[in-house]
């Protein structure tokens, strides 16, 4: 087996997602100090007025940012899909790695970006539907093997989403150094509605508590994992096998213990969700340092670990950060639009993920029976077409019949 890829520079896609006022807000007569002037550019105002504060006298009161793409409450979840997400698929099918993180403060709408409602899905049902629309419309020549797992890192331990029974998982590196969860749950479908099933059971199990901030606060950062594998249905002496992972994560609130008013155990969950965007943090200052000799400390947290391809490594990234536009989260918003800004200068080196398998003798068995396989189902599906044709349009029938059946490719050994 054969490495084959060469690998290129890749910036970190970083788009910044303001939600519309809540109610919460709109009732503390809060003013919107957060717009999007156009397609990339927002601005940030103080709401703080203080003519006698000398401090403040000389400083801007007010700071423009710009990203790869700025949306603010009219944009749709298809917009905000499209502009981040949907790019991400062609590569994810031809082997190449990615990753799409949602970060920002609790209750500014990380979790309603990624998931969505029944009526509005968001990232993660998209993506999914797009990328089995791309497998189906490939299917005639290339095979795909597509497993989905589901976890939430709580309290620095991990716990299958999709068999919580199960206890807290380790992390471990394989020997390609991927970072890989030992013992997980790998749910091998292509149907989008099974998964979403899958998720929509998976999410009833993720940690939740309302907080002041949100009334149901994702107390914990949920990774959605798919693995697609990839090769041609023509059998050859040199087999070229792709593979590409693709996380897709909802982060728990950045969030301090003040403003959410916790206590007891909402307090330590806090600190260790803190502990992780804390690693997230030093990692992404790390590796937007433009001397680049900044040591990058992915073992600080099981999220860090987790992210190190997606951060570091092999991986097209984006990252969506979500403010409020309200006058009472203008910390949190500044804090969320320097994360965020710092982040625009993180490069990954993409490579796609390719292997030469290389057949001997012994394997030419194998593979015939594979190919007659393949051409059972082929003569099945061919039989099934002319069926269907036969019962719906009579005047279809002749061509249908006349047509010569499409052998899977012009290989000598098919
Ligand atoms: N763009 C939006 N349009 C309409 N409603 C939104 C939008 N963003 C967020 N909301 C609403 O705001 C509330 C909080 O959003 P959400 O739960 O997604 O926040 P979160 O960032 O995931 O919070 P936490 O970190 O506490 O889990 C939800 O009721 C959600 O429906």
């Amino acid at each position: 087996m054969k490495d084959t890829a060469e690998s290129k520079e890749h910036q970190l896609t970083v788009a910044l997602r303001i939600r519309p006022l809540s109610d919460g807000e709109q009732e503390e007569a809060a003013t919107i100090v957060a717009h999007r002037l156009d397609e990339q550019m927002v601005i940030l105002m103080d709401p703080m007025e203080d003519p006698d504060d000398v401090l403040r006298a000389n400083r801007s009161r007010e700071k423009t940012y710009v990203f790869d793409v700025a949306f603010d409450y009219s944009a749709s979840q298809e917009e905000v899909y499209r502009a981040t997400t949907k790019g991400l698929i062609e590569g994810l099918i031809s082997g190449y790695n990615a990753t799409v993180f949602a970060y920002g403060p609790t209750g500014c709408g990380k979790t309603y970006t990624m998931l969505g409602t029944d009526k509005e899905p968001g990232i993660y049902v998209r993506t999914l539907d797009d990328l089995f629309r791309a497998i189906e419309e490939t299917s005639d020549d290339m095979m795909y093997s597509v497993s989905m797992s589901y976890l939430e890192i709580y309290n620095e331990m991990i716990r299958d989403l999709l068999n919580p029974s199960s206890g807290f998982l380790d992390l471990r590196e394989d020997a390609k150094g991927e970072i890989q969860v030992a013992g997980i749950t790998e749910v091998s479908t292509i149907n989008a509605q099974e998964i979403m099933e899958l998720l929509m059971k998976g999410n009833k199990q993720r940690t939740q508590e309302p907080t002041a901030a949100n009334q149901t606060s994702s107390r914990s950062h949920a990774v959605l994992l798919v693995a697609v594998k990839q090769q041609s249905r023509c059998r050859d002496v040199l087999q070229e096998v792709r593979f590409a992972r693709l996380f897709m994560i909802d982060l728990a609130g950045s969030e301090r213990a003040a403003q959410t008013q916790n206590r007891g155990q909402r307090l330590k969950e806090g600190a260790h969700i803190n502990r992780s965007l804390l690693a997230l943090g030093n990692c992404i200052n790390a590796l937007s340092d433009k001397n680049g000799n900044k040591y990058i400390n992915y073992r600080d947290s099981k999220l860090t670990r987790l992210l190190k391809d997606s951060l570091g490594g092999n991986s097209r990234t984006v990252m969506i950060a979500h403010i409020s536009p309200a006058s009472v989260a203008f910390e949190e918003s500044r804090n969320t639009l320097t994360y965020a800004d710092r982040a625009k200068s993180i490069r990954t080196r993409v490579k796609k993920n390719l292997i030469n398998v290389s057949y001997h003798i012994a394997q030419y068995t194998n593979i015939i029976s594979d190919l007659r396989c393949e051409i059972e189902r082929l003569k099945k599906k061919i039989a099934d077409q002319a069926g269907c044709q036969l019962t719906s349009d009579r005047t279809d029938i002749r061509h249908v019949q006349g047509e010569a059946p499409r052998l899977p490719c012009a290989n000598n050994l098919c």
